[in-house]
């Protein structure tokens, strides 16, 4: 029998919950099945570009295109996934290169881990920004911390005087925060009675991103208040672009642990 501790769908090989022992990890929004493309939750993958950082549809185009699942199963108290995206030359106008991409989540017990996979497969170089993009539930975003950013450089979008990170925790308010922190050390998120450990290798930054009470206003597929249900950090390549030549692969992975909970 197939466990279902894991919710997803071939959109964007989009991860949209993960249940650890009776912890939901991700937050997914309940408009989402009302509107088309990436659900505003889970862990959208992002390719090949981050965001708004080149001339590409925002976050690149894998998260809007139909994954093939290859795998799904289930063994010995392990729930596994396996997702393939195949693009030749020329299925994508605006970006003349070929490439496979592999998600592949595996969860067991408290811990579920991603590896996104990248291979060149075409007969040119190429570089791509992105990674994954986990929206990640807390009781009360005013209450959350993330732990394990203190000392790394910074780009706030919003404070760009802000070039490092001195507080012990971070923390949030009404206010939107867009962070980008160079380095991927471990973190630890707290909310609540839940701890997670995140570790990401291969990614070269956590982007640490919540609306706030005004983003979420413009965010149509998100009901009010829910931007206090959520932070996102996400294991990203930004700043420093993978370059792959002909043959090459990329291997990015990310874990999510739940440490602790309260009795
Ligand atoms: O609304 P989306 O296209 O899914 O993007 C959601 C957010 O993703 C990242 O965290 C970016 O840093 C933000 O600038 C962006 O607003």
């Amino acid at each position: 029998m197939v466990m279902t501790l894991l919710t997803h769908r071939p959109l964007g090989a989009q991860v949209l919950q993960a249940d650890l022992s009776g912890t939901p990890v991700f937050y997914c929004s309940p408009l989402a099945s009302q509107f088309m493309g990436p659900a505003r939750g889970g862990v959208p993958v992002l390719f090949p570009q981050f965001a708004d950082v080149g001339p590409l549809v925002k976050h690149g185009f894998a998260r809007n295109m139909d994954w093939t699942l290859l795998e799904h199963g289930a063994d010995a108290g392990q729930e596994r996934l396996h997702y393939v995206l195949e693009i030749a030359k020329g299925d994508v106008s605006v970006w003349p290169h070929a490439v496979r991409l592999e998600l592949e989540v595996w969860a067991q017990g408290q811990r579920v881990d991603f590896r996104f996979t990248v291979l060149n497969t075409g007969d040119s170089e190429f570089s791509f920004t992105g990674g994954l993009h986990p929206y990640f539930a807390v009781d009360d975003s005013l209450q959350a911390r993330v732990l394990g950013l203190q000392g790394l450089p910074v780009s706030d979008r919003y404070q760009p005087e802000l070039t490092r990170q001195d507080e012990a925790e971070l923390q949030f308010g009404e206010n939107i925060v867009e962070r980008l922190y160079a380095g991927s050390p471990a973190l630890t998120l707290l909310s609540g009675a839940t701890r997670l450990k995140l570790t990401a290798s291969n990614f070269s930054e956590w982007m640490v991103w919540n609306p706030g009470r005004e983003g979420a206003q413009a965010l149509k597929d998100l009901p009010d208040g829910d931007w206090r249900q959520f932070i996102c950090i996400e294991p990203v390549r930004v700043r420093q672009p993978v370059v792959l030549a002909v043959g090459e692969k990329f291997v990015g992975m990310l874990g999510v642990e739940v440490e602790e909970r309260a009795a």
